[in-house]
């Protein structure tokens, strides 16, 4: 196939930033007259100056969408706010061909004391359109943004909501050849999220994207490429998404440690994972492709019972619940003080590669499987187990593959 023209080229791009305001005016005048002497030194850090971002090198084709991805502080707005030419870099090369739409800080680039209407044609005169061509796209803009009610109001009284939908329609609807989009979509509702990355997808076609996120979900869902940045360099470039998200999360020190709902005081012992024991939650088990996951503990019932479930929540690294096991059929044991319980569960393996957390909810439980109603919460622990799975057959961006049976026949 043949591949598509370069939109975006980035070569050895570095910023240096100072930590101290004064120091850094000082320097600003050292700057001045190094330049005017023409013997500036960029590559040099001076006490309180790092790097932002540090010689950061890629290339970005017409219908890629490159996932920019980092810890706070990263240096990925940094780096799009060059890209943008909205801060010039200390060394490095930016080449860009065609227009640029970009949504970097929220309410940026616009003037507040203007009404959206007023405002867009602002932006779209400054992106280097005609008021002609302004004037026939106006009213996409506005329909886009859902904000017709309030598109002659001034900007200043705009929610932070509305400044973002408002943003993203110019950036998005005047049809540029790089589209730059910052976190700022997250402050976005859901509806109107779900109808940006919509509008991505479509501009995919003839459009080079950035887009800066903390969702993997969504990065791994519209983008084709990804750069992870870690104090301003650049860890991973790949077109592994899968690779891309598992990185990401080893940044992060594994610190997920969820509070215990004990009021009854339940003891659970035993636990075990694959016949191993789990012990303090210090055991992460490595499932094999196609490997069955088997839980199991024991508890002490602190009090009479009539009847209980167990349930087993699945949380994924960024702690969003992806699946939950439950015994409900369990209902209708009773318990009694002080008899001891093991359970053990079989959970077929149709999880895709990453680390998954399985915590322990025992509650009390009135009323049949179809039908019941939720009493006492016993014990609850979000993360018991660790596991991750690895080789697993599929890398998908969906934690959980369903198995289905399928039948393909040719007519
Ligand atoms: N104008 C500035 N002067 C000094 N330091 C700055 C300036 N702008 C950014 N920085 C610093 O540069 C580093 C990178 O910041 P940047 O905003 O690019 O991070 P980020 O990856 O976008 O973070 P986040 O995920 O929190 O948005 C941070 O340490 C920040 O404090």
């Amino acid at each position: 196939m043949e591949e598509k023209e370069v939109l975006i080229k980035v070569e050895g791009l570095s910023k240096k930033f100072c930590k101290d305001l004064k120091t850094s005016l000082w320097y600003g005048v050292q700057d001045l007259v190094s330049n005017i002497r023409g013997n500036k030194n960029e590559r040099l850090l001076r006490d309180k100056e790092f790097w932002a971002v540090k010689d950061i090198n890629f290339e970005l084709r017409r219908g890629e969408c490159l996932g920019l991805i980092g810890h706070n502080g990263a240096g990925k707005s940094t780096l799009l706010k060059i890209l943008n030419g909205l801060i010039n870099p200390d060394a490095g090369k930016v080449t860009i061909k065609g227009r640029v739409g970009a949504l970097i800080e929220l309410g940026a680039g616009f003037n507040p004391i203007l009404s959206g209407r007023e405002n867009i044609y602002n932006n779209a005169a400054v992106l280097g359109f005609s008021k002609k061509e302004i004037e026939a796209k106006v009213e996409e803009i506005i329909d886009f943004s859902e904000i017709r009610e309030f598109i002659d109001m001034p900007v200043q009284n705009y929610s932070s909501g509305m400044k973002v939908r408002l943003g993203f329609a110019i950036a998005a609807q005047m049809e540029p050849d790089v589209l730059i989009i910052d976190e700022v979509l997250a402050v976005g509702d859901v509806g109107f999220r779900i109808k940006c990355l919509n509008r991505i997808s479509d501009l995919l076609n003839n459009c080079a994207v950035i887009l800066v996120s903390h969702s993997m979900p969504q990065i791994a869902r519209i983008c084709t490429n990804g750069l992870l940045l870690h104090n301003g360099q650049e860890r991973l470039i790949t077109n592994s998404i899968g690779e891309l998200v598992e990185q990401y999360y080893k940044v992060f020190t594994d610190n997920y440690k969820s509070n215990e709902i004990n009021p009854f005081g339940i003891d659970i012992y035993d636990i075990k994972a694959n016949g191993l024991d789990v012990g303090d939650n210090e055991l992460a088990l490595n499932l094999k492709k196609g490997e069955d996951l088997e839980l199991s503990f024991t508890f002490k019932c602190p009090l009479d019972i009539k009847e209980f479930s167990i349930h087993l929540p699945i949380t994924d690294e960024q702690m969003i619940h992806v699946a939950l096991t439950s015994s409900l059929e369990n209902i209708g044991v009773s318990l009694n003080h002080g008899d001891d319980i093991y359970v053990k569960c079989k959970i077929p393996s149709s999880f895709t590669n990453g680390k998954f957390y399985v915590g322990i909810t025992i509650i009390e439980t009135k009323g049949g499987p179809n039908h019941f109603n939720i009493g006492k919460i016993l014990y609850k622990k979000e993360n018991c187990f660790k596991f991750y799975v690895r080789e697993s057959p599929l890398t998908t961006s969906v934690p959980i593959i369903l198995n289905s049976n399928f039948t393909v026949e040719y007519e």
